[in-house]
């Protein structure tokens, strides 16, 4: 990581020192994923300061577009900046992503900020059985690429109105006919494994449209403690409804469950992290990285 400049905690905390507690516990405790953790202290000593550098791409990213429209005599548009939030299945993406969503709400009141998913461009489950693929999920092929590169085309084009298909944890599937209406934010966060990647098929990568790219860092052997950890949490809870994608196990002995999370961990997140999300770490603008507990250590901005 040569092109990055590292601080630890209390040295980036110490570049924008504030006593301001923008989220209550409450709050935080509800905006958190299932099994993650995150705590106050880190909203204002890490979450605080990536706000205010943030706030100084935006402002930068804004000026520029309106040079450009000056240089085209063109009116000005309201283009959404995009923030692409990416690493390994169960890092703790989707905390980082709500709690950004908040507090760029809550600190910038006249601005916008909507979050979407990549998973909701997973191919639905009937496709990726005909494909072959349901051992793949999560795989660069799983996705419907095309379909993510054209909703981020209209995103960028400053549409109105643009539709993203939304993706159930609950049935492991695609909700059919279900969508999140963007609709022009000032700020769309888009949060997936798959944000910083480059297929070799594809002439548009979904980094051409991010203005500011975040990686979630940790050890692998801490994120499968994590990934087996919610398992066994959302054995106990959300796969006790029948409806569950993942209902069967909980009828299983629990010691064989666990070992069915072990395996699709060895076979399947584990392989994808390290082929195909690990290697693209370096392109992103800022990687957070987090030790025990899902506790920030440091954070590694890149220099150009
Ligand atoms: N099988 C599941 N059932 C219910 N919720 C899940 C399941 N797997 C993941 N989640 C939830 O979905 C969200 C995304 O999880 P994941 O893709 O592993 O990314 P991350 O942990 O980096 O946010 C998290 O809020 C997680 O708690
Ligand atoms: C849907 C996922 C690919 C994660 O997508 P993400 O939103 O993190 O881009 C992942 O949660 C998943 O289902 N992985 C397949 C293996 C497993 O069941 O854990």
């Amino acid at each position: 990581m040569e092109n990055f400049a590292e601080y630890d905690k209390q040295a980036w905390a110490d570049l924008y020192p504030t006593t301001l507690q923008p989220i209550d516990p409450q709050t935080l405790e509800h905006l958190k994923a299932f099994n993650d953790q995150v705590a106050m202290t880190d909203v204002q000593q890490v979450y605080m300061p990536l706000i205010q550098l943030l706030r100084g791409a935006f402002d930068a990213y804004r000026q520029w577009q309106q040079r450009k429209s000056d240089f085209l005599h063109q009116p000005a548009r309201t283009i959404p900046f995009i923030i692409g939030i990416s690493g390994s299945v169960a890092v703790g993406k989707s905390t980082t992503a709500r709690l950004l969503q908040y507090l760029l709400t809550e600190l910038l009141p006249n601005r916008t900020t909507q979050l979407v998913t990549t998973d909701g461009f997973l191919y639905p489950t009937k496709t990726l059985q005909a494909k072959g693929l349901l051992a793949r999920k999560g795989f660069p092929e799983s996705y419907d690429l095309p379909r993510l590169i054209n909703f981020l085309l209209q995103v960028k084009a400053g549409e109105p109105l643009v539709k993203a298909p939304v993706y159930s944890h609950q049935t492991y599937d695609l909700v059919p006919d279900e969508f999140t209406a963007v609709r022009q934010p000032d700020f769309l966060i888009v949060e997936g494994i798959n944000t910083l990647q480059q297929p070799a098929a594809a002439h548009l990568y979904v980094s051409d449209f991010t203005d500011f790219a975040i990686y979630i860092d940790a050890d692998p052997k801490l994120i499968e403690t994590w990934y087996l950890n919610r398992f066994q949490k959302l054995l106990q809870t959300a796969f006790t409804d029948p409806n569950n994608y993942f209902y069967r196990y909980t009828q299983d002995d629990p010691d064989q469950a666990l070992a069915r999370a072990r395996q699709t961990w060895a076979t399947v997140n584990l392989p994808n992290l390290r082929d195909y999300i690990l290697p693209t770490r370096d392109r992103a603008n800022l990687i957070i990285h987090k030790g025990q507990q899902h506790m920030i250590d440091r954070l590694y901005l890149r220099n150009y």
